[in-house]
């Protein structure tokens, strides 16, 4: 499971009674709860998450025991009025906004350039699954590289993806390296602040992660009916 901070990750660790143990990889330190996930706190951006999460998958599958489900979480922005603050979310569409090129007749994704891939879809049953275990909201999740701050740039974005609910900046980066890795992946977010206008005063980031902790505690059955990882170990 891969946050962008420490914080978020221990926001996801609390849900899951078990000890944590901590080991460090070359690309990333793995927190692995006992009788529960491995987290990591992947770094902030899609490059970053998406080196992390490479490192533990690769890591995990030298060692003989790959994941069988990579899942991207953490506090995202809403589009209001479709996710509220405090909201909770789960990807069926995990998509990169701003991959792609500028052109006098607006924005063209790398997909319209002849190049690889914008958007990456989660298996639709686990996406069923996990939204009616946490009572989240299912849509398409934005990566972004930069936080939106205007109106302006929100009606814009919803204008190119109407299906969004939320934005955040790791999503599609964890999604490539399970990707590349031929493993399944999920976004479960946690809406801390709205999309648009720059307000830091309007960020409710406790609430989110308590938010997190508290889906992923109504996750967690599903999360492992789906993990194939720690059933290599049995
Ligand atoms: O400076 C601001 O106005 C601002 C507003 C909201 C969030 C930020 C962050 O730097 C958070 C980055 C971090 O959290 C996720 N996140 C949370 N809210 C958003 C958002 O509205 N748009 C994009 N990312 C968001 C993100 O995944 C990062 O890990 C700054």
């Amino acid at each position: 499971m891969a946050t962008a901070v420490p914080v978020e990750r221990d926001a996801v660790a609390r849900a899951f009674p078990g000890p944590v143990r901590e080991t460090v990889r070359p690309s990333v330190t793995v927190h692995e709860v006992t009788g529960g996930p491995d987290l990591l706190a992947a770094g902030v951006g899609p490059a970053l998450a998406a080196a992390s999460t490479a490192g533990a998958l690769t890591a995990a599958a030298l060692d003989g025991r790959p994941y069988g489900l990579v899942v991207s979480a953490g506090i995202a922005g809403g589009f209001p009025p479709h996710a509220p603050l405090g909201s909770l979310v789960v990807a069926d569409e995990i998509t990169a906004a701003d991959l792609g090129a500028e052109t006098a007749d607006g924005f063209l994704p790398v997909t319209d350039l002849g190049f690889g891939t914008v958007t990456h879809r989660p298996p639709a049953a686990l996406v069923r699954a996990a939204a009616a275990a946490a009572g989240a909201l299912t849509g398409t999740v934005l990566t972004v590289s930069t936080v939106t701050g205007t109106a302006a740039r929100a009606a814009e974005l919803r204008g190119r993806h109407p299906r969004a609910l939320a934005e955040a900046m790791e999503g599609f980066g964890v999604a490539e390296a399970a990707a590349a890795h031929g493993v399944p992946v999920l976004e479960v977010r946690a809406v801390s602040n709205p999309v648009g206008p720059r307000d830091r005063a309007a960020w409710r980031i406790g609430d989110a992660l308590d938010a997190l902790t508290e889906g992923f505690g109504k996750l967690a059955p599903v999360l492992e009916s789906w993990k194939q990882h720690d059933r290599h170990d049995q």
